[in-house]
C-alpha cells in the first residue's frame, strides 16, 4: 500500500537552494523506488521570504509546517539582511519554526565516513570510527530566555542582555530522548553544562541525574562542563557516544563536531517535538551549517548534509530505515569513489561541484 506523505521544503538562502535542489532529486528516487508517495509543497523562509514577503517566516508557513508530516529545511541567513530589525532577521525563520513546531530535540550525528578520515584537519587515528550523537536543546536556554535585548541606561552606556533558562521539565524530557537513543547506540551519555559557574547548569545535572537514577539507571551516564567538552573532542572524540547538552553549546559543539568528520557540509541534523494526538512527531531536518555567503552561487557547496538530512527524515518520521539506509550508503559510496566537493577536497581526489556529488549519489542509488 502507498503511504502518502506531506512534505513541506524549505530552502532559504545561499547555498540552501543549491543543496536542496540535489537533495529533492533522491527524493523523487525514494518516491519511484519504496511504497512512499511524497507530496512536496515548496515554501519561502529567511532573507528569501522577506524579500517576497518582508517577513522571514509568514504565519502561511508556520501553519503549513504544522500540517506537514516533515519539513525539510536548506539553511537561513546572509550579508544582504544584516541591516533588517533584529526580530525579522533571516534567522527568525529557523528559529520561529523550532519554537511554533515544539521543536525540542535537535539530533546531530557526526559520523567519520572512513575514505575522509584525510579530510580532517586532525589526525586519523584521533577520528577514525567515530560516530558521534549530539542531543541539543533547541526550544530553550538562553536562545529565548527573557530578558533579553538592548537598553541604554542613565549614563548612556548600552547594554546587551540575554538570559539562559532552563526549567526541570524542559531538562528532562531532552534527557530522556538522549537515554533513549543512547539504548540504540553504546548506551553511554555524556550530560554536558557549566554547572560550576551557571545556576541553569546546575539544575541541568541535578535533573539528568535524577532521571537517571529513576528510570535510566542501565545506561552509563557521565557529566562534563562544557569547555572541557570542547578540548575533549578535539583530544579524543571517540570517548563520547551521545552527548546531551544544552541550546547554546550544542550549536558550538556540533559545529566543532562537525569538522571532526571534515566538514561542516557532512553534519545533517534532526529536530523532533513530542509526539501529538494523531501520533505525528512534528519534525524538521536540515544540515547544520548555514547559507555559506562565501560559496553561494558558485557551484560548490556540498550538497551530503542536506541528502543525508533527508535520510534522517526516511529514518525518523517515515520509520524506512532500509532506504534511509540505502541513501547513506550512497553517499558514502559516491566518496569512496573519490568524489569531492572543494571543503573535503585532498590530494588524489576527483574535484566536483554540486550538482556532480548530487547527480553521483543518484546514479550510485540507481546501480
Ligand atoms: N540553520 C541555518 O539556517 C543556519 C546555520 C548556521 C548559520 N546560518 C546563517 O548562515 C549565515 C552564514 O553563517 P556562517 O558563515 O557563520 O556559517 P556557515 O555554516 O554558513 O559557513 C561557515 C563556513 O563553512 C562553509 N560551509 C558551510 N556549509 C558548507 C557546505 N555545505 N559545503 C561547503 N562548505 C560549507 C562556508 O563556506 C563557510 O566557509 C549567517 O547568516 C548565519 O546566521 C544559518
Ligand atoms: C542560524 C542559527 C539561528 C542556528 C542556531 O544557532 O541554532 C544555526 O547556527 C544552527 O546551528 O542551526
Ligand atoms: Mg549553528
Amino acid at each position: 500500500m502507498t503511504k502518502e506523505k506531506k512534505i513541506l521544503t524549505l530552502a532559504g538562502d545561499g547555498i540552501g537552494p543549491e543543496v536542496m535542489e540535489q537533495a529533492l532529486h533522491v527524493l523523487d528516487w525514494v518516491q519511484e523506488n519504496s511504497n512512499l508517495s511524497f507530496v512536496v509543497e515548496k515554501d519561502l523562509v529567511g532573507g528569501a521570504a522577506i524579500d517576497a514577503n518582508g517577513v522571514p517566516l509568514t504565519e502561511e508557513v508556520i501553519a503549513k509546517a504544522k500540517a506537514a508530516d516533515a519539513v525539510l529545511f536548506g539553511s537561513v541567513g546572509g550579508p544582504k539582511w544584516e541591516k533588517v530589525g533584529f526580530d525579522k532577521r533571516p534567522e527568525v525563520g529557523i528559529i520561529g519554526l523550532r519554537k511554533e513546531l515544539g521543536l525540542f530535540a535537535n539530533l546531530r550525528s557526526a559520523i567519520v565516513f572512513d575514505s575522509l578520515v584525510g579530510a580532517s584537519t586532525v589526525k586519523p587515528e584521533i577520528i577514525q570510527g567515530l560516530d558521534l550523537m549530539i542531543v541539543r536543546e533547541s526550544t530553550g536556554g538562553v536562545y529565548f530566555g527573557e530578558p533579553r535585548g538592548i537598553e541604554t541606561l542613565p549614563d548612556g552606556t548600552r547594554k546587551g542582555v540575554n538570559t539562559e533558562v532552563y526549567t526541570s521539565v524542559e531538562i528532562e524530557r531532552i534527557a530522556r530522548v538522549a537515554f533513549e537513543l543512547a539504548r540504540q547506540r553504546q548506551n553511554r551519555v555524556c550530560s554536558v553544562e557549566k554547572c560550576n559557574v551557571m545556576e541553569s547548569g546546575l539544575l541541568w545535572k541535578e535533573v539528568v541525574t535524577e532521571l537517571h537514577q529513576k528510570e535510566y539507571s542501565d545506561v552509563q551516564l557521565s557529566h562534563m562542563l562544557a569547555d572541557n567538552c570542547a578540548m575533549q573532542l578535539v583530544r579524543n572524540p571517540k570517548q563520547f557516544d551521545t552527548i546531551l547538552t544544552g541550546n547554546l553549546f550544542g550549536d558550538i559543539l556540533s559545529d566543532l563536531a562537525a569538522m571532526l568528520t571534515g566538514s561542516l557540509g557532512m553534519l545533517p541534523s534532526a529536530t523532533l517535538g513530542a509526539r501529538q494526538e494523531n501520533g505525528v512527531i512534528p519534525a524538521l531536518y536540515e544540515p547544520i551549517h548555514g547559507s555559506a555567503p562565501d560559496i553561494a552561487g558558485q557551484g560548490k557547496a556540498n550538497p551530503l548534509a542536506q541528502i543525508l538530512s533527508l535520510a534522517m527524515m526516511l529514518r525518523y518520521s517515515f520509520d524506512e530505515q532500509a532506504i534511509s539506509e540505502k541513501v547513506v550508503h550512497a553517499c558514502e559510496a559516491v566518496l569512496n569513489q573519490g568524489l569531492r566537493t572543494p571543503d573535503i577536497m585532498s590530494d588524489g581526489m576527483k574535484l566536483v561541484g554540486t550538482e556532480d556529488m548530487g547527480k553521483a549519489v543518484l546514479a550510485e542509488l540507481k546501480k
